[in-house]
């Protein structure tokens, strides 16, 4: 990946209660969202999120793949929520719980979510 402005998968999140912690502007998260391929930003009532869809191959799958995204969020201390509807349909989002919008720990999540080996896991 080169020195390519600090590779976003390279970084660590910050803890959510950190005082310097404040929520992104729709700007600035929309100038590092060509960095997270695939992840598209929601605005919930004003509220920014980071959200990815997959269909996985079984339901059985669909709870690995959440294990997988749980061994990098506990590394990380920065936790997504999680969806499995309707036996094969994941949905990830991504938010600062603490500050109600994205930080840049999101984005964190969301490269480290996108390196992942899914090959196995998920649908075609
Ligand atoms: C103290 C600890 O950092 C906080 O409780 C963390 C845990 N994981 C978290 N995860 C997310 N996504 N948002 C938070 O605000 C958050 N808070």
């Amino acid at each position: 990946m080169g020195h390519k402005l600090e590779d976003l998968s390279s970084k660590k999140c910050v803890p959510c209660n950190s005082k310097e912690m404040r929520a992104m502007t729709e700007q600035a998260a929309n100038e590092l969202i060509p960095q997270v391929p695939e992840w598209t930003l929601v605005n919930e009532s004003g509220r920014l999120r980071l959200s990815r869809s997959w269909k996985v191959k079984t339901y059985l799958k669909g709870l690995e793949f959440f294990q997988a995204v749980a061994n990098v969020a506990e590394a990380e201390g920065h936790h997504p929520d999680l969806h499995l509807a309707e036996w094969n349909k994941v949905k990830i989002e991504i938010w600062t719980h603490a500050v109600g919008g994205v930080t840049e720990s999101d984005f964190i999540i969301a490269a480290k979510i996108n390196r992942l080996n899914l090959h196995d896991l998920v649908r075609r």
